[in-house]
């Protein structure tokens, strides 16, 4: 380009080198940056820019490691989807979060007590890449989800334009929706994920999942992700999907949940209890990088709505 117009490498060009990990589990994927030994800022629109599959590192969420502003607590773990909104939880990102900062020996602790925007989870690294995790009490009081609703119910009819959808709604710390299908191969994903993404009912949006029952202790499940389209698998989502379908009466306490980048365990013993979480976590690769400059050259997924963006 000519003209005295800079070019999205030539702002790359500026600027010190970021490292970071490639990470992923069950393929929903990550990058990961130490903002402990290296602070930096981060726009929406560098976040898009870093997201994009093409031209950018490519990820479902960016996860920053940052140092705690609680007493207690060994982390501050901030998560951020592919469209540059700022959310308050992702399972599959915890279990990688624990990995990174043992395997960057940022710490050595088995149990691992970690600041998230909605509240302290504890991160268990229990052997080889498997960690576990206690993604807290779920919360299904419909104006803390947030979901428009008289009161509470199992499961709650959403008109959608079409036929009306039946749907559970659940927080898992971020908004799920879940609904039960047949088979899960023929499931509307895209299609009535994006719709009820920003359907009115979920004033903060949500993250949708297609939940096939296959036994009490076995579903498969496809979630459609707030901030970042289909994703190989949502562990928030897999909790989401294991709480609706006990309060439905249809599944055990113990659920190995199939998703389409592998396989996680769940357990949820009832209300007041803590939903636990059981899966890999992994390495791809590590790199550095030159930040993108703060205009936007992205071409992934703008939110229309976002729900947060304070960076
Ligand atoms: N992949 C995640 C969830 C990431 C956040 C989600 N898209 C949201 O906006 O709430 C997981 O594994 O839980």
């Amino acid at each position: 380009m000519s003209g005295g117009q800079e070019t999205g490498q030539q702002r790359r060009n500026q600027g010190p080198l970021l490292r970071f990990s490639k990470m992923h589990g069950l393929g929903n994927d990550f990058m990961v940056i130490d903002a402990i030994s290296q602070p930096f800022r981060l726009r929406p629109e560098m976040i898009r820019e870093l997201a994009d599959r093409n031209f950018g590192v490519g990820f479902d969420q960016l996860l920053v490691v940052e140092p705690p502003g609680l007493p207690d607590v060994d982390f501050r773990y901030r998560i951020f989807n592919a469209d540059g909104s700022e959310v308050e939880q992702c399972g599959n990102g915890a279990r990688c979060f624990a990995k990174f900062v043992r395997d960057q020996r940022l710490t050595n602790k088995k149990i691992i007590r970690v600041q998230t925007a909605n509240g302290v989870i504890e991160l268990r690294a229990v052997k080889d890449s498997m960690v576990m995790v206690n993604m807290g009490v779920p919360e299904l009081n419909p104006a803390a989800i947030p979901f428009a609703a008289e009161r509470r119910k199992d499961v709650y009819t959403v008109d959608v334009g079409t036929e009306p959808v039946e749907l559970s709604a659940v927080s898992m710390g971020n908004p799920h929706a879940v609904i039960v299908v047949e088979d899960v191969d023929s499931a509307p994903v895209s299609e009535l994920g994006s719709r009820l993404e920003y359907h009115p009912r979920f004033p903060s949006r949500a993250n949708i999942g297609f939940l096939q029952i296959v036994s009490r202790n076995h579903v498969r499940l496809r979630v459609y992700e707030r901030g970042s389209g289909e994703t190989l698998a949502c562990g928030s989502g897999a909790c989401a999907a294991v709480v609706a379908g006990r309060l439905r009466g249809l599944l055990d306490d113990r659920v190995e949940v199939e998703l389409p980048g592998g396989r996680l365990v769940i357990e949820w013993q009832g209300e007041g209890a803590p939903v636990m979480m059981e899966g890999p976590a992994t390495s791809v690769f590590e790199g550095q990088l030159r930040l993108p400059g703060d205009s936007s050259g992205s071409r992934r997924r703008k939110p229309s709505r976002p729900n947060k963006q304070r960076i």
